[in-house]
Order: C-alpha cells, then sequence, then structure tokens
C-alpha cells in the first residue's frame, strides 16, 4: 500500500491534523471546528477518491460550502455530493477518517479499503466546486491536493451552487443522458423546460415579476448567469448579491423561516411575490405580504404541496398509473401533513431530519415529492416513471391531448434537478405552477392554513445522551423527557412538539405547534425547560418566546 503511505506522508506534513477539533457526521455532511480546517479537506479528498474506486471509476463530487448559520464563522459544511449524496453507509468512514490522529491515517484507509473490498488501483476522478467565502479557495486547493496525493484525478469546477455539482458529477456518471455537464449545460436544460413549458402562458392574475434574495452567497452570480438565458419570460429582481453584506447575515432562506420575516434589503409590498435562497443554493422558500398587511411565509411544506398537487394532476389527466408520494420530516406542519393525506389523497411518509434521508425515502415512489419545511427538496421519478412517460408521449395510438399531458410531464421532469434539492430548479417550477394555474401567492397559499410553530434552541452538556425514536418524533432517553412531553402536549389544541440533537449545531432542538402562536410559544417554552432540567442544560435556562 505504497500509495496510501505516501498520500499520509505527504498530506500530514503539509496538513496535519489539528488538536482542537469538533467533528460530526451530522444533517448536512461534516460539520467541523478547528484551527486549522485545511486538514479536514485534505482528509474528504483522500475519502473522495476512494469512493470513486469503490464505485469502479465513478465520478465523485465534493463541495467546499459553508453553514447555513452565519453566527458559526468557523464552523464550514462539507457536502460530499458523491455522485449523487454520499451513501448513509459511508458517514461512518467519513466520521472515523477524520477523527484519528495523523499516526493513524494510514491505518484508517487500510481499513476502508478492506471493509468496501476496493481495488486501489482502480481510476479514480473528483470533481470539486466551491461557495463564496474566501477560505474556500484555501479549503479547495487542500481538497485537490487530497484527490491527487492518492492518484485521483481532479477537476475544479470553482464557483458552483451545491446543485450544480451534483447535476454536473450525475451528467458524468449518466454518460450525458442526464444532460450536459457543464454549468451551461445546466441553465440550458432547466430553462429550455421552462421556456417551453411557459410559451403560451396568457396570465392575468400571475404576474412574471420575481423579487430574490440570494443570501449574499453563491447563487448570486449564478441568478445573473441564469437570467440570460431566460429571455425575459421571468423577470427576476435580485437582492443581497454579495456586493456588500455577509453571507446568510440576516438574510436567506433560514433567516426568513425561522424568523418569519422579510430579509434585509427587500422592503416587503403588497403584490410582491418574493423568494429567499440560502447560501449554497439548495433552499428555497417563498413570501409575500397579506392583504391585512402580515407577512406571509411559503415555505417547504407549500413548495411540496405545489409540486405534488401539480404533478398528481398531471399523472391523473395522463392516464398512467403512477403512485406518487410525498416524503417530509416531523418539522412538516402539521396542516400541511393533514391536507396532504386527508384532501389530496396522496400518501406521506415521515423520516428522520436531512435531506439525505428524504432523498433516499423519496426513490420508494414512482414519483417522490420530498421537502423539508426550511425549503429543501425536490421530486425524484423512477426509472420505470420516466420510461412509462416517454413511452406515452410517443405512442400514437392515443389521443392527442394524451401525448400532450406527457409531454408536459416530461418538460416539468427536465425542469426539475432531481440530484438534489435545487433552489434554482425549484424557483422556475414554482413559477411555471403559479403562471399555468393564473395563480397569486394567496391563491396557492389558501390550500390550508398553517397552525402557528415555533423554533427553540436549548444548550446542554452533551446532546449525545438524547435519543429518538419514530422519525425523531419521540425521545427514548433521557428517561421521562418524553412522558413529560406528551402530558405538555394534552394541555394544548392540537398540541405537537419533540425535541432532537440537531446535527449541524452543538444545541438540541425544540418544536412545538399549536392552535394559537401565544400557545405554540407558551408549549415550546415549556418543553424546552423540560430539556433543560432533564438533559443537564447549561447556561440560560430557555426564555419564553416574544
Ligand atoms: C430544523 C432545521 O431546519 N434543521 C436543519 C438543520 O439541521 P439540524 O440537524 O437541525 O441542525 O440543517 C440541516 C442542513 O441544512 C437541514 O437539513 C435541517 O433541516
Amino acid at each position: 500500500m505504497d500509495l496510501l503511505k505516501g498520500a499520509v506522508e505527504k498530506g500530514c506534513q503539509q496538513y496535519p491534523r489539528s488538536l482542537q477539533t469538533i467533528l460530526s457526521y451530522g444533517t448536512a455532511g461534516i460539520r467541523m471546528r478547528a484551527d486549522n480546517l485545511d486538514y479536514i479537506l485534505y482528509r474528504m479528498g483522500l475519502l473522495s477518491v476512494m469512493f470513486s474506486k469503490f464505485r469502479k471509476g465513478q465520478v465523485t463530487g465534493l463541495m467546499v460550502t459553508a453553514s447555513h448559520n452565519p453566527a458559526e464563522d468557523n464552523g464550514v459544511k462539507l457536502i460530499d455530493t458523491m455522485g449523487e449524496m454520499m451513501p448513509i453507509a459511508w458517514e461512518k468512514h467519513a466520521t472515523q477518517l477524520l477523527n484519528v490522529g495523523d499516526d493513524k491515517l494510514e491505518f484508517s484507509l487500510e481499513a476502508i479499503v478492506k471493509e468496501e473490498g476496493i481495488d486501489i488501483n482502480i481510476p479514480a476522478v473528483v470533481c470539486t466546486a466551491m461557495d463564496t467565502r474566501p477560505s474556500s479557495v484555501q479549503l479547495s486547493k487542500a481538497a485537490v491536493d487530497g484527490i491527487n496525493a492518492l492518484g485521483g484525478e481532479s477537476h475544479n469546477y470553482g464557483l458552483l451552487t451545491t446543485p450544480q455539482l451534483h447535476y454536473i458529477v450525475c451528467c458524468i456518471n449518466t454518460k450525458e443522458q442526464y444532460g450536459l455537464p457543464t454549468e451551461e449545460g445546466y441553465y440550458s436544460k432547466l430553462t429550455s423546460a421552462f421556456l417551453k413549458f411557459n410559451k403560451d402562458k396568457r396570465t392575468s392574475k400571475y404576474l412574471p415579476g420575481l423579487h430574490v434574495d440570494l443570501a449574499n452567497g453563491v447563487s448570486a452570480p449564478k441568478i445573473k448567469a441564469l437570467k440570460a438565458y431566460l429571455n425575459d419570460s421571468l423577470e427576476i429582481n435580485i437582492y443581497n448579491d454579495g456586493s456588500s453584506g455577509k453571507l446568510n447575515y440576516e438574510c436567506g432562506a433560514d433567516f426568513v423561516k425561522v424568523g418569519q420575516c422579510p430579509p434585509s434589503g427587500i422592503d416587503l409590498q403588497q403584490g410582491m411575490r418574493c423568494a429567499s435562497f440560502d447560501g449554497d443554493g439548495d433552499r428555497i422558500v417563498y413570501f409575500y405580504k397579506k392583504k391585512d398587511g402580515q407577512f406571509a411565509l411559503l415555505d417547504g411544506d407549500k413548495i411540496a404541496t405545489l409540486f405534488a398537487s401539480f404533478l398528481s394532476d398531471l399523472v391523473k389527466a395522463s392516464g398512467l398509473k403512477l403512485n406518487l408520494g410525498l416524503v417530509q420530516t416531523a418539522y412538516a406542519n402539521g396542516s400541511s401533513t393533514k391536507y396532504i393525506t386527508e384532501i389530496m389523497k396522496v400518501p406521506v411518509a415521515c423520516v428522520p431530519t436531512g435531506v439525505k434521508h428524504l432523498h433516499h425515502k423519496a426513490g420508494d415512489f414512482d414519483i417522490g415529492v420530498y421537502f423539508e419545511a426550511n425549503g429543501h427538496g425536490t421530486v425524484l421519478f423512477s426509472d420505470a416513471a420516466q420510461k412509462s412517460i416517454l413511452q406515452q408521449a410517443s405512442d400514437n395510438s392515443l389521443d392527442k391531448d394524451t401525448r400532450e399531458v406527457a409531454g408536459q410531464l416530461i418538460t416539468a421532469m427536465n425542469m426539475i434537478n432531481q440530484t438534489v434539492g435545487d433552489a434554482i430548479s425549484d424557483m422556475l417550477l414554482v413559477e411555471t405552477i403559479l403562471a399555468y394555474r393564473d395563480w397569486t401567492c394567496e391563491d396557492w397559499d389558501s390550500a390550508y392554513t398553517d397552525l402557528p410553530s415555533v423554533l427553540l434552541k436549548v444548550k446542554v452538556e452533551d446532546r449525545t445522551i438524547v435519543k429518538t425514536t419514530d422519525a425523531e418524533r419521540k425521545t427514548t432517553s433521557p428517561p421521562g423527557l418524553q412522558e413529560a412531553i406528551d402530558q405538555l402536549m394534552a394541555g394544548y389544541k392540537f398540541g405537537r412538539a419533540f425535541v432532537r440533537p440537531s446535527g449541524t449545531e452543538d444545541v438540541m432542538r425544540v418544536y412545538a405547534e399549536a392552535d394559537t402562536k401565544e400557545n405554540a410559544n407558551k408549549l415550546a417554552y415549556e418543553v424546552g425547560l423540560q430539556v433543560y432540567d432533564l438533559a443537564r442544560g447549561i447556561g440560560d435556562k430557555p426564555q419564553l418566546p416574544a
């Protein structure tokens, strides 16, 4: 294993492991806090080469991207696109490889080779990309050094959104069946579908103007590039483009969703249809001002129901027998789940937090729509579904209308980035559906009314003592916590609450919803106090949300 030895020796000299490191493989990839982050990227470079070899030379992707939390300046999120998404089974390797000391690195690599039966002589290819943080340049270099040190071929795509890198990796691995493996290929695939669907649109209520907050992140240059392909069929007004302002600070999807308010920079007026992306372009939420002047959020749940109802109408009209399902997490608003199951009659699955869980589950359906409430999601079409839709569209024995509906499904499929949740692609599909139905935001929002909900964070000594089950909706430890939550929930109309350790921050998250905002706040606060008391809280006790 000279190759391993060489890679380890070189790497440990140039990128020695930091002594102060906190690492975990959480909901969104590797979370890290260290004096020098470079060594982590170097090791991820090594791991992505291993993965490419494991996949018999298929291309792997490595995205250097920041946390959605602007307060965590020293925290970095690293997403391994690994073709589609890092398989959950490989997370243990990532955690292990990143946590061992320099002296154990070689041993750790050998263990992966052995356990996964990797042929080390197979050539490996890794595509890298990064977001706009100044540190990304240095971090990408370390990743590329790691890739090259293990004999991997690296292709650096520079600045991309996370979903763009996923798309490119997928195009390469499918031998361009999915599209052309370039940024231009990406814009061209998505926008051709958008223009095709919207070419005859005649709307009176829907107006093509959209106001988009880009979180001062990498989507800003990308949306500018996209606009050139849209021929003014969608007017996009850009805010928070990074020319001033800090990444995700007082802007972006997370800020808008959690704070239930517009981002800084947008002076929200009635009649404006707005959207907020997150920093690396994989989440989107919409918002607008209601007639009564209230701020209204159209979050991932609302986007999911919009997509599912649209696709389900098309499937019904096409006569195709395809099972369409929706995947959510415990954070989905109770009203959305009720609406989907009882009114739309679409099956719903609930999985643990983190897009990797939703993505995998969506594969159980012919058409699987998945979204986290925070706006992270997409739609997957099974191979069989794609085949039957394509067949139907070209079956001349069928009437023209039926063939046309199948054609519309194909166009929608081409607009969707099926590799991962993608703010750009989701935005194009939302706009298409609103135009198709000639809907305003109010029309879209009227499907169901969200129950008031609230999110709290509680600091605890050790968040790993809290264990959950039932897709994180119940705790099994510490003893007594679930019983306490059950009792509190019973005291509120439509009361629902759960707690789980965050996978991206060093906190416990508390979620509560109830019939009124005041009750949701009270329930979250009371549950927060129980977490503080029973799970060894530290620092200030939770406060009643304002
Ligand atoms: C309540 C919430 O929004 N949790 C987010 C957040 O994870 P936590 O494990 O809750 O810290 O970040 C993840 C990555 O972006 C995202 O997948 C997830 O939905």
